[in-house]
């Protein structure tokens, strides 16, 4: 471990099925104008906000009108880039959208869905071919963790998501453990980093020591404004992935500012 390394903190809202196209025009707008009150400097904290795909077009157009400082991104793709596939979002328009992120392998995905190790890793490419940013989401369920443990899950589902995938290239891993999702009850700071260091291990394994020190390792899983500051206090944790409290403007923007209210 070089430790060395400075990686810019992502504080990343999905938004679920939540907000039409004219709602996130306003929500946007109103974080925008929140984070500029604040003076919010976006290279000391990325803000990135995943809204439903109806509402990207919207998001773009607002966005690069304002020269907003918030990129955004989708919250799925299809691990095809065109064809008889009903209903599936290709690579390729979400990158002429100007997405710059695309989440893929969200647990509401592999549980609703029935998504599997080898589709994520068919999208993780997918999205790599059309120059997005993939944020790959491991974690483990709470059986999963009485049987096997904190990181066991979570591990082999980063290690599948990458396989192929061998050399450089700009990822993000979300760590969200699924009976922290929705539930009010966060992993602790300690759970979060002792999972993302394992994490880290398998991109030194898989993409080298470079590529791994560069990568944001997310946490996701009932983050609010008033646990963010643990989470970000921990070497390997560079972030998080917040659901419900990202659709709550002051709760964002308060979590977006975490160094300044605990004076990190
Ligand atoms: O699933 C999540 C983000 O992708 C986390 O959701 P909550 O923040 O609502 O627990």
């Amino acid at each position: 471990m070089t430790g060395t390394v400075r990686r810019t903190p992502l504080i990343a809202g999905n938004w679920k099925m939540n907000l039409d196209h004219l709602q996130a025009i306003a929500f946007v707008q109103k974080l925008a104008w929140g984070l500029a009150d604040a003076k919010h400097d976006v290279a000391s904290v990325e803000v990135a906000v995943f809204p439903p795909f109806t509402d990207l077009r919207s998001v773009q157009t607002l966005v690069a009108a304002d020269k907003l400082p918030i990129a955004f991104g989708a919250q799925d793709l299809s691990e095809h880039d065109s064809g008889a596939y009903t209903g599936e979002i290709s690579g390729a328009f979400l990158s002429a959208l100007d997405c710059s992120y695309v989440l893929i392998g969200h647990s509401e995905r592999r549980t609703l869905h029935g998504e599997s190790d080898e589709q994520v890793s068919g999208k993780v490419r997918a999205a790599l071919r059309h120059n997005l940013v993939p944020i790959i989401c491991v974690g483990e369920t709470s059986d999963d963790l009485e049987k096997h443990g904190p990181s066991a899950v979570p591990v082999a589902q980063l290690k599948a998501a990458l396989s192929g995938i061998t050399s450089t290239v700009d990822i993000v891993v979300a760590y969200e453990p699924v009976w922290a999702i929705g539930s009010g009850q966060a992993a602790t700071p300690e759970q979060a980093e002792q999972v993302a260091a394992a994490l880290r291990a398998v991109l030194v394994d898989t993409l080298g020591e470079d590529v791994a020190q560069k990568t944001r390792i997310l946490y996701g899983g009932s983050v609010k404004s008033s646990n963010i500051a643990g989470f970000m206090r921990e070497p390997n944790v560079d972030g998080a992935l917040v659901g419900g409290a990202s659709l709550d403007l002051n709760e964002f923007t308060s979590i977006v500012r975490y160094q300044k209210h605990v004076g990190l």
